[in-house]
């Protein structure tokens, strides 16, 4: 069978032929409704500590590009917040849209921002990522929505990459990145149980989504939509809408970490 992707062939609407968890009772991601959601108390902060010496690799891998972590110890990683534990930071990367109207993949009261970066991490009460993987409360992702605006400064040595990332398999090395300089000043949020949003869609995925955005300009959409999802040698086809669409609830409750 072809591999999944998000042409009509093989898009989000074709996924549960190969995967049929994406019918689940907690897939992702979903519409946010923030009149909705229950403010609880309980939750924490969120505690992020990331080492940029961590930082590897920046590579394309045909669905996004991802900035991927050494995650051997535990010098970068995700604690308090919703989750308990220490969750070990693997990578990040981000869903965009062909134009500025869409791409992000959770949606707030229906609004749909240019594009969304996800900061991956793994619970290390289990031995690898892989392993984590599989289980539900094994991944924690951070949601960030990118919006129009001020250029993003922080986002200049990701984009600078992309020249030699351009192509499905290409990779480059990495260094000194700190993701942490790609989060909002304020880090309220809403939280609830999901899944991975791509194939395999696995139901491991404890969802984190900042209430705040962080700025991006167009011209600098304009380099997102200049990779591509084909490999070299290949047609071209440039690298969008490489978002899912909301997924249903299915009673399933998303607490806010502010009133
Ligand atoms: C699931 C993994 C591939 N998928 C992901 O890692 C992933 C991460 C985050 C998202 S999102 N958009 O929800 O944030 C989606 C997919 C394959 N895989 C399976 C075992 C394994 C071991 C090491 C590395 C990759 C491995
Ligand atoms: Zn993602």
């Amino acid at each position: 069978s072809h591999a999944w992707g998000y042409a009509a062939n093989n898009g989000p609407d074709k996924w549960c032929t190969d995967f049929p968890i994406a019918d689940g009772v907690r897939q992702s991601p979903i519409d946010i409704l923030p009149g909705a959601s229950s403010y609880d108390k309980a939750l924490k902060p969120l505690k992020l500590k990331y080492d940029p010496s961590n930082c590897l690799e920046i590579l394309n891998n045909g669905h996004s590009f991802q900035v991927t972590f050494a995650d051997d110890t535990d010098s970068s990683t995700l604690k308090e917040g919703p989750i308990s534990g220490i969750y070990r930071l693997k990578q990040f990367h981000f869903h965009w849209g062909a134009s500025d109207d869409k791409g992000s993949e959770h949606t707030v009261a229906g609004t749909k921002y240019p594009a969304e970066l996800h900061l991956v991490h793994w619970n290390t009460k289990y031995a690898s990522f892989g392993e984590a993987a599989s289980m539900s409360d094994g991944l924690a992702v951070v949601g960030v929505f990118l919006k129009i605006g001020a250029e993003n400064a922080n986002l200049q040595k990701v984009l600078e990459a992309f020249k030699v990332i351009k192509a499905k398999g290409k990779q480059t090395t990495f260094a000194d990145f700190d993701p942490s300089t790609l989060l909002p000043g304020c880090l309220d949020y809403w939280t609830y149980d999901g899944s991975l949003t791509t194939p395999p869609l696995l139901e491991s995925v404890t969802w984190i989504v900042c209430k705040e955005p962080i700025s991006v300009s167009c011209e600098q959409m304009a380099k997102f939509r200049g990779l591509l999802f084909s490999a070299e040698g290949e047609a071209e086809c440039c690298m969008v809408d490489n978002y899912r669409p909301p997924q249903p609830l299915k009673g399933r409750s998303v607490r806010a970490s502010f009133q």
